[in-house]
């Protein structure tokens, strides 16, 4: 069988390195395209000498090419963008990674999933999609507790992270509030409040030196409280979902595919 072709979006960032670093070591696998953003100072440069792994063969671009069997989009809204019309036009599966979406952004997601398979999935680790089925449980099994369950989520991430809270972090609350209902969104707290009503879910955004990523979902009770905490320790545990993905949705019918699907939670 030959060798699947993947092209990586948001190849120079701190997360595309990592995916290629996966890419090139894997077996059956091949750097078909290395994308960044049009003024990036890593235009023309080798990918895999970029990533710090040795040289690739393949110039980082700003543009997608021929022969790619599927798209790892790790970059910002614009990169992601300019992925999802490639997958449309072209109908390449689309593996995209990028949060801090705009709905028209989504849509464009949404489009993509009509025409190819689309994994579209704030973490792609299996111990934070692991840790979203354990939240989505616990507020399966709360929502009529006596005096009731307050939620809140707290998530860390390094100072250069553009977007808050993170789409894990908004993740988490959605799959929550699906369970008990809660209506009200609340980001962060400030001069005088008042009580806090049962229909609220809290966030509560950390950007501290190079944290990783780490989530926190607490169920506080009357009496006790319920702590889920997941962290993580290197950008590996991304870049393994995200190959993973690939490797799933490349040849599959269209539609849209959940990081369930792909780790087979
Ligand atoms: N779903 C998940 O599991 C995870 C998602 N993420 C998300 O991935 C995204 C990237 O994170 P991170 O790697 O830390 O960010 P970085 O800022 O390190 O990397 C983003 C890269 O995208 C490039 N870029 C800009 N425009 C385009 C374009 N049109 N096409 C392709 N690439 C482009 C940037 O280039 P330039 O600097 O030149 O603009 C930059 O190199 C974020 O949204 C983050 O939240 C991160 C980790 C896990
Ligand atoms: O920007 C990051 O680093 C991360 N972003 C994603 C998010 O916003 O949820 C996933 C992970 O937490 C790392």
């Amino acid at each position: 069988m030959s060798d699947l072709r993947i092209a990586v979006s948001g190849a120079a960032g701190r997360m595309g390195r990592r995916v290629i670093a996966q890419v090139l070591g894997q077996e059956g696998m091949t750097l078909a395209a290395a994308v960044d953003g049009p003024n990036s100072e890593f235009l023309d440069q080798d990918a895999g000498t970029v990533a710090g792994v040795g040289e690739a063969g393949i110039p980082i671009t700003s543009e997608y090419g021929d022969g790619i069997d599927a798209i790892i989009d790790f970059s910002t809204p614009p990169g992601l963008e300019q992925a999802a019309n490639f997958s449309i036009e072209r109908a390449v599966p689309l593996v995209a990674a990028t949060t801090g979406l705009t709905e028209l952004q989504i849509a464009l997601i949404d489009e993509a999933a009509k025409k190819t398979a689309v994994v579209f999935a704030p973490n792609m680790s299996l111990a934070v999609n692991l840790c979203m089925k354990l939240a989505s449980d616990a507020a399966a099994a709360l929502k009529d507790a006596p005096g009731g369950a307050d939620v809140e989520v707290v998530e860390r991430h390094h100072r250069y992270k553009e977007d808050a809270p993170s789409g894990t972090a908004l993740h988490f609350g959605k799959l929550v509030a699906e369970q008990m209902g809660q209506s009200n969104h609340v980001h962060g707290r400030d001069g005088r409040p008042g009580a806090r009503p049962h229909d609220e879910i809290g966030y509560h955004a950390l950007r501290l030196g190079d944290t990783v990523g780490e989530h926190n979902v607490t169920f506080g009770l009357l009496g006790e409280t319920i702590e889920l905490t997941v962290r993580s320790h290197t950008r590996d545990s991304y870049a393994i979902g995200a190959v993973a993905a690939a490797k799933f949705v490349a040849g599959r019918s269209p539609g849209h595919y959940t990081m369930n699907d792909v780790l087979g939670l």
